[in-house]
């Protein structure tokens, strides 16, 4: 099997917290993973130490086995890397289709080939397949601010995936979302798994959502990782149950 990132022994403190101390998981190709465990755990503080927005104290990533540890957001675009934040980061005044050629471009372009290149970058087929895949068709002429919010988790998710990245992370995909938009966007993103090979990581607070989407997940508590594992496993490890309900 093919690793497509590695991450070894990363701490991050802040001051005095320990907000991760010691964290190694792997992820491999076309792997959907979870990662999960109660608030201020230190996921997000994680997430960002291997997205670039966040240098670590300690510790390496390795994507596709080449060291990307303090790597800027920018350069890790470029390789390949591709998130999604709690907050959603569409443009409401553009439509479904330009947020998709927008995201895509990020993904791909320099600066110079942005402000030389043709306008939509090439990106228009791409972003009409996203739109096709996602089952966005009725929506991509209109503006992102006049869906849903759902559908605008759903059109987030979607920018991720533009432009073939290698890796996905998606921080709370589900956060906020009804029960009918959630069985549509667990669809599409394990078809988008299954379909497109995408490999991916998600940081979610509804398990039930992660347990049925994920091949395998990360617990972590304070900081360090609890316990790790198929999902039915980890759900009935007794330091996981401890560690949710222990408190
Ligand atoms: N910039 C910062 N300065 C100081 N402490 C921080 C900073 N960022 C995070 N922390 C602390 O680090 C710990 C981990 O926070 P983090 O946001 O990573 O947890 P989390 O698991 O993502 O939480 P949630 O599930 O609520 O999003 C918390 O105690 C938090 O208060």
């Amino acid at each position: 099997m093919t690793r497509v990132l590695d991450v070894t022994g990363i701490k991050k403190h802040f001051g005095g917290v320990k907000a991760v101390d010691g964290v190694s998981f792997h992820v491999d190709e076309g792997e959907i993973l979870g990662l999960i465990g109660p608030n201020g755990c230190g996921k997000s503080t994680l997430f960002n130490c291997i997205l670039g927005q966040l240098t670590p104290s300690e510790g390496e990533v390795r994507l596709d086995g080449k060291p990307i540890t303090g790597l800027y957001p920018s350069q890790l675009n470029r390789l390949g890397v591709s998130r999604t934040f709690q907050l959603l980061q569409v443009f409401p005044n553009l439509s479904v289709r330009e947020n998709l050629i927008l995201a895509g471009q990020e993904h791909k372009g320099t600066m110079l080939k942005r402000l030389f290149g043709p306008r939509d970058a090439g990106l228009t087929a791409e972003a009409d397949r996203m739109i096709a895949f996602f089952k966005l068709d009725h929506l991509a002429e209109q503006k992102a601010g006049g869906l849903s919010y759902g559908q605008q988790k759903l059109l987030d998710a979607a920018m991720a995936f533009m432009a073939g990245p290698r890796l996905v992370l998606l921080d709370e995909p589900a956060g906020g979302v009804n029960l009918t938009m959630l069985e549509n966007l667990k669809e599409r993103l394990r078809a988008i798994n299954r379909e497109l090979g995408a490999t991916f990581v998600v940081i979610e607070h509804n398990m039930d959502f992660v347990m049925s989407l994920c091949s395998r997940v990360v617990v972590m508590a304070e900081g360090k990782v609890l316990a790790q594992g198929a999902p039915a496993a980890v759900r009935a490890n007794p330091d996981v149950i401890e560690a949710y309900l222990g408190h």
